[in-house]
């Protein structure tokens, strides 16, 4: 057996695969470790563990991808490097050596020191106690080098397989990381991803890898083995197609594997536009789960107290019914602009498309408004639907 590389689109069974694969381990004596960026899909891996397992166990467990590397990778061996103990980490989005809205760096913050020794200032806050998040891989990299590949020994001896799930959103020295552990465990990497749902980066900066063709490179370098999963088996056929303009010539055809559309839900399913007059009577009779491009869109028409997600937080979950509700941008793409993204520096407004729509099981509706309907070619919903046909309890907002 070598590590392995699943490569994915939406619904496939990824996070399926890492649970099932979980159990059997666990059933079998040993523990397995899962890495993981977000906070969302840290808490749907351990629901949906115990949904499959029936309960918890400690022999699964689920990490952030920064406290695996601060407790796992650098704190155990930080004396090799630092004398005082690092307790937390300061979350940092940019560069903190770089004056802010600058490309100009703070004077003192290079790696290394005059003599050649390690700069706290660099990986550390003044106070020397806490860790820059965008510099934690870097200095897992530095430690696995330093101590000649220790973390990787003690993780060998504690998990029989580590998981890292998402990993589309890893970048330069996470890839380091990587590479480290892999030369210590030829066997017990399991990587998990889709790049269509690149939305976040988990550090700044230009080391590469940093494009998708880059990392599946990389991890063929380290000779990883490549899998794919053939099928989607949340979304029906209809919300296939939908998903699969959004990246248009690049994927094979995503097939459906949901045939069975359950009785309470059949009274609607399939993609839709909704009238932003009508949203209301949308949200009133079928209750779908409201995924908006920002905290704040929609906001002067949508009924106050809903449950929302945002298209980036919706990731590594599932819902009966979904109401998307749009940028203007992904309104145009869906009317046909096809240069809608063209511009953009990043896929990452192209791939939240895609990880939104492709949340829904068996309803999709997209919010527009009233005079694009007709532009879009989606049929729109039934305005003159009668209330009583729907039924009171449905279950739209079930997680998948
Ligand atoms: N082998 C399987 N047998 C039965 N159901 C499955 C299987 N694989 C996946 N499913 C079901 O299909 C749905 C999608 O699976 P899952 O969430 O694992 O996909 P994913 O690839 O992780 O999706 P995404 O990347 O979009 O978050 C879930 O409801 C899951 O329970």
């Amino acid at each position: 057996m070598t590590n392995e590389l699943w490569i994915a689109g939406a619904g496939s069974g990824k996070t399926h695969k890492i649970i099932t694969d979980a159990i059997n381990i666990i059933d079998g004596g040993g523990r397995v470790l899962v890495i993981t960026y977000t906070i969302n899909n840290q808490a749907e891996l351990r629901s949906r563990f115990v949904e499959l397992y029936g309960k918890s166990s400690e022999d699964f467990v689920v990490k952030g991808l920064f406290s695996f590397y601060l407790e796992d990778m650098v704190r155990p061996y930080q004396n090799l490097v630092f004398t005082d103990r690092i307790t937390a980490i300061a979350f940092t989005e940019n560069n903190p050596h770089l004056w802010p809205g600058s490309t100009k760096y703070k004077k003192n913050r290079g790696e290394k020191l005059d003599d050649g020794l390690i700069n706290p200032l660099h990986y550390l806050t003044p106070c020397k106690t806490q860790v820059y998040s965008g510099l934690l891989a870097k200095l897992a990299a530095l430690i696995a080098k330093q101590s000649t590949n220790a973390p990787a020994k003690r993780l060998q001896d504690i998990y029989h397989r580590v998981f890292f799930d998402e990993v589309q959103d890893l970048v330069g020295w996470d890839y380091e990381v990587i590479k480290s552990l892999s030369k210590i465990m030829p066997s017990t990497i399991c990587c998990v991803g889709d790049f269509r749902q690149t939305i976040y980066s988990t550090t700044f900066g230009h080391k590469a890898p940093k494009t998708s063709q880059q990392k599946i490179k990389y991890f063929h370098k380290l000779k990883f083995k490549q899998h794919s999963m053939p099928t989607n088996r949340r979304c029906i056929q209809s919300i296939c197609d939908l998903s699969d303009t959004i990246h248009p010539n690049m994927y094979v055809r995503a097939v459906s594997e949901v045939d069975n559309i359950p009785d309470e839900i059949a009274h609607h399913y399939g993609t839709y536009l909704v009238k932003k007059s009508q949203v209301n009577d949308y949200i009133k009779y079928l209750n779908p789960q409201i995924l908006r491009w920002s905290s704040t869109t929609g906001k002067s028409y949508l009924p106050a107290n809903l449950s929302w997600h945002t298209f980036g937080s919706s990731k590594g979950l599932g819902f009966n019914r979904v109401l998307i509700i749009p940028p203007k941008k992904h309104i145009d793409f869906l009317s046909g602009d096809t240069e809608a993204f063209n511009k953009d520096k990043t896929d990452e407004s192209r791939n939240k498309l895609y990880v939104a729509i492709t949340r829904a099981r068996y309803s999709l509706a997209i919010l527009v408004d009233d005079k694009l309907v007709g532009k879009i070619p989606y049929p729109v919903w039934n305005d003159t639907i009668n209330s009583t046909t729907y039924p009171k309890n449905n279950l739209n907002s079930n997680r998948t």
